[in-house]
This record gives structure tokens, sequence and C-alpha cells, in this order.
């Protein structure tokens, strides 16, 4: 699986900022919408399935397992306070994408506890503190992230703050690739930020 260039949307995004970002480049999507009903999210969920599928890329839900099933997605990104990774897995599949968040070196111990095969990959942040989360756990800075990304068991984005300039960085700390929301959704042009962004990583 390839999480190089991983975009998170924000809330209520318009189908074409995804589509942006498919065209250029993303590895990764997750409709990530803390709003919206169920119905609504698993409707717009299964027009951005078929979009995705048409650039092979995962398309990956946030939080909500019900809307994952219903809609036909590649996968659940899952936080701390989402539920049991185990329990998860279970109601998902053994063919789905399983994401969970890790915040600091304690929960990435528990996570490393877990049975083989539950989790796909962690996302680990924020790095830096950022208006995309509301309340977000204390910024985790990249040495931090070094340490999370070459301990962990599967494969680590960092996340949060995360910008073309950090590329680098992110690479150089183990990190298999950068989850995004802002530096795509806020750029003026979304699809060549996302192709900027994929042209750094394959450079660093
Ligand atoms: C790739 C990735 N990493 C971390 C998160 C954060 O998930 P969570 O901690 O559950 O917070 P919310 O996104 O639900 O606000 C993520 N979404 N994606
Ligand atoms: C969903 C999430 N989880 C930790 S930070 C974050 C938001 C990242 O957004 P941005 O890339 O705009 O900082
Ligand atoms: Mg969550």
């Amino acid at each position: 699986m390839n999480l190089s260039v991983y975009f998170v949307t924000p809330h209520n995004p318009d189908d074409s900022l995804v589509l942006a970002a498919l065209k250029g480049g993303a590895s990764v999507i997750q409709l990530r919408d803390k709003t919206a009903s169920d119905a609504v999210l698993i409707a717009q969920a299964r027009r951005l399935v078929a979009m995705a599928e048409d650039f092979n890329i995962p398309l990956i839900i946030n939080d909500r397992v019900e809307v994952a099933l219903a809609s036909g997605a590649s996968g659940l990104h899952m936080g701390q306070s989402d539920g049991d990774p185990v329990a998860v897995r279970a109601a998902l599949g053994l063919d789905k994408i399983l994401g969970l968040s890790i915040e600091n070196e304690v929960q990435l111990a528990t996570m490393a506890a877990l049975p083989k095969g539950t989790l796909d990959y962690i996302g680990a942040g924020p790095v830096r503190a950022t208006a995309s989360k509301l309340n977000h756990a204390t910024p985790i800075g990249f040495e931090t992230l070094a340490r999370i990304a070459k301990a962990a068991p599967v494969p680590c984005v960092g996340i949060g703050g995360v910008k073309q300039a950090d590329i680098a960085t992110v690479k150089a700390a183990g990190c298999a690739g950068l989850a995004i929301v802002s530096a795509i959704s806020g750029a003026v042009d979304p699809e060549l930020a996302t192709r900027q962004l994929v042209a750094s990583w394959e450079a660093a």
C-alpha cells in the first residue's frame, strides 16, 4: 500500500476537491467529516469510492465503520476513542484497510501488543499544532515522530501541520508518508499542491 501522500478531507468537502487530489497523484484519500449524517456521508462516500477506483486509489472512511461498510470503501481510519481495534477489524473483515491514530509512545506500546494483522498502518501526530482538528493532543514534534515510526510494527504516516517543506524530514524519520488536510485543501490549486507534494516525496 502506497501511503506517501495521504489526503484527509476537510469537513463537508466538494467532490471536486477529492478529484483534484486524485489528479494530483494522492496515494490514499480519507473522507473525514464529523458533521454529516450517516446517510449523507454514505451517499458521498459511494460517489468518491467510484471516483477513486478510476485512479486505483483506496478511499478510506474516518471514524464510522457502518459508513465504510455501506459505501464499499477500502477501509477505515480509527482514533484512540473510536473503539477497540480488534473488534473493529472483526466488523470490517480481513480484506479492508484499517488505520489507527497514535498520539504518544504509550499508545504505540499498546498498539504493538495487538494481534498481528489487526492494523495496516498508523497515523502519528499531531506533529505540529493544527487548526484542522479541534482539541487535538499535544504535538509530538519530529523527534518523537521518528521514534514512533522506527518502532512501529506497521507503516507510519505523520499527520498534523505537515507541509511541503517538511517532506524530507518526515521521510528521514522513517515514515511511509504524510497525511495532510490543509496543505492540499487550503491551496489555491489543490491539484498542483498535491502534485508538488508527490514530486517532493519522490525526490526526498
Ligand atoms: C491518517 C490519520 N491519522 C490520524 C488521524 C486522526 O484520527 P483521530 O485521532 O480519530 O481524530 P479524527 O480524525 O477522528 O478527528 C486521521 N484522521 N488520519
Ligand atoms: C485529523 C488530524 N489528526 C491529527 S492532526 C489532524 C489534522 C491535520 O490537518 P492539517 O494537515 O491541516 O494540519
Ligand atoms: Mg477519529
